[in-house]
């Protein structure tokens, strides 16, 4: 970890000359529309399947939009194409359903170039469709009764590559029958910093335990994480160098802003961590990111968010807020702009998957043109043709202003983000973008015309948000709106 590996010296490398690349990967790869391998790509490339030899564990921290994705899919799939028995081989945990889709399809579209196959634990289907997808079961001959045990002990994997949530992966793992992680090569935690920040039934050191040697006399009681972990193939761990288990799980860890506490990684006992870093600093931001700051009274920052919107003329955008009430709230105000020509929808942690997901599906495909977001969209979304974020709320960290900026600008295109400012609120912005090395961050200029244009819609949208917030605090019986019973500690992690 003390001597990185500077990831700004890399640069982008044509897959024509990649060593080593399987040639059915480069084809898919190149269906994607891929051309090169992005600077931390090759940087991973070299550490895993050039002369690095996956011998070290990798923890790597690059900016947003850089392509982390593919740097770990890539070498596991290309390792893996030579496997001559389906099983679970591989798991990456990411801490939000929406992610770990955009995540499996990124794998979906490499791993079946060499006859992989990849699942997704995320409880977006019944448990029982997720078991189907994930357990194949023995085919028997109709009318012979079998012994159960047997059957247990034919159940096997279908797929070699899992993407999953903590939660519904605590679930297999406690209850599905025939789910193992005994033959387990390769674990990868994306958002790292977030995913250990929360304990989530101790999926993490489930996960390492079950990959470790069982045996009972040195560990006693991890059987009991056991119950159905059968079948007739085995993956025989030995002692190894300095009491390691062999052969080693290998791990990488990722994030834009990942912790270099030691006392926080040492959760994931890496082996050998390489620490694989761009620049000096630990928060970057994208190259080609504009910020920009707009200051307003506190009032009056409904109205000048409208006037950036119609400024923006209809572009792509993601508006950012500090919690899901006001994602709520300020999502019902701009929809009773009537001359704002743009659909907005609001996409928090508070709705229903379902509901999240038709949004996200019609933001994509550019039927909404400005989603209004807690910030369940911080992290690792990647949406196609998102030129502007806006704070409208000022991030309280640093690491939630990369991470939201970092949903623009993304693979080298260029984006801008404007936070908007209450006057006091201009000193710790300044401090904030300092931490992540950018002092420039013009005023965003528009004319004050158009602000006082707006004042008299402005009014009787307020008047409309007011009824409405009256009439779903009487539907709902009791005090606030749609949020009104959820607890404290549970909006905060559903605000995330
Ligand atoms: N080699 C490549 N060539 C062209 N585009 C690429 C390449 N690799 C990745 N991309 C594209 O770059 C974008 C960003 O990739 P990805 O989502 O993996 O970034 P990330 O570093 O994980 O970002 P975040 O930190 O926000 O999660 C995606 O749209 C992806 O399709």
């Amino acid at each position: 970890m003390r001597s990185p590996v500077d990831v700004s010296k890399f640069e982008e490398c044509l897959l024509d000359i990649l060593p080593c690349l399987d040639p059915r990967l480069k084809m898919a790869l190149q269906n994607m529309g891929f051309k090169t391998l992005f600077p931390v790509q090759l940087a991973v490339w070299q550490e895993t399947i050039g002369p690095g030899a996956f011998e070290r564990d990798l923890c790597i921290n690059s900016p947003t939009g850089s392509g982390k994705t593919l740097a770990y899919a890539l070498p596991i799939v290309q390792m893996l194409s030579t496997r001559a028995v389906k099983c679970l081989r591989a798991l990456v945990v990411l801490p939000t359903r929406d992610l770990a889709l955009q995540v499996k399809q990124v794998f979906a579209a490499i791993a079946p170039a060499v006859g992989l196959s990849v699942g997704l634990a995320v409880g977006q289907s019944s448990i029982a469709d997720e078991i189907s997808e994930l357990i194949k079961k023995p085919e028997h001959e109709a009318g012979i009764c079998y012994d159960p045990q047997d059957v247990l002990q034919e159940l096997q994997s279908s797929v070699d590559i899992l993407v999953a949530t903590p939660g519904r992966l605590m679930d297999h793992i406690t209850t599905t029958k025939g789910f193992t992680l005994e033959h387990l090569c390769y674990l990868v935690v994306d958002e790292t910093d977030r995913m250990l920040r929360e304990a989530y039934q101790s999926w993490l050191p489930t996960v390492l335990k079950l990959t470790r040697i069982y045996d009972e006399n040195l560990m006693p009681g991890v059987n009991n994480f056991l119950p159905y972990a059968s079948g007739s193939l085995k993956t025989i761990r030995r002692w190894g160098f300095k009491g390691k288990s062999y052969p080693r799980l290998v791990k990488m860890v990722l994030s834009a802003t990942l912790t270099q506490d030691p006392s926080k990684l040492a959760q994931l006992d890496l082996h050998h961590p390489l620490f694989l870093t761009t620049g000096q600093r630990r928060y970057q931001l994208p190259e080609k990111l504009e910020s920009y700051k707009l200051i307003c009274p506190s009032k009056l920052k409904p109205l000048y968010l409208v006037a950036v919107l119609q400024h923006l003329g209809g572009e792509k955008c993601i508006v950012f807020t500090s919690s899901v009430e006001s994602t709520h709230r300020l999502c019902t105000l701009l929809n009773f702009f009537d001359d704002l020509k743009v659909k907005i929808k609001e996409y928090s942690g508070l709705q229903r998957q379902s509901i999240r997901s038709k949004t996200l599906k019609a933001f994509r495909e550019g039927d909404i043109q400005v989603l209004v977001s807690s910030d369940a969209m911080t992290r690792g979304m990647d949406i196609e043709g998102v030129r502007n974020i806006i704070n409208y709320d000022m991030p309280a960290y640093v690491k939630t202003y990369v991470h939201r900026a970092g949903r623009t600008a993304r693979a080298g295109q260029t984006g801008r983000c404007i936070t908007l400012l209450r006057a006091h609120e201009v000193k710790r912005f300044k401090k904030l973008l300092q931490k992540a090395d950018n002092d420039s961050c013009p005023f965003y200029s528009i004319p004050s015309s158009s602000v006082e244009s707006l004042h008299p819609f402005y009014l009787s949208a307020l008047e409309k948000l007011k009824e409405t917030v009256q009439s779903e605090t009487s539907r709902k019986g009791k005090v606030g709106p749609k949020f009104s019973r959820v607890s404290k500690g549970e909006k905060k992690s559903l605000e995330e």
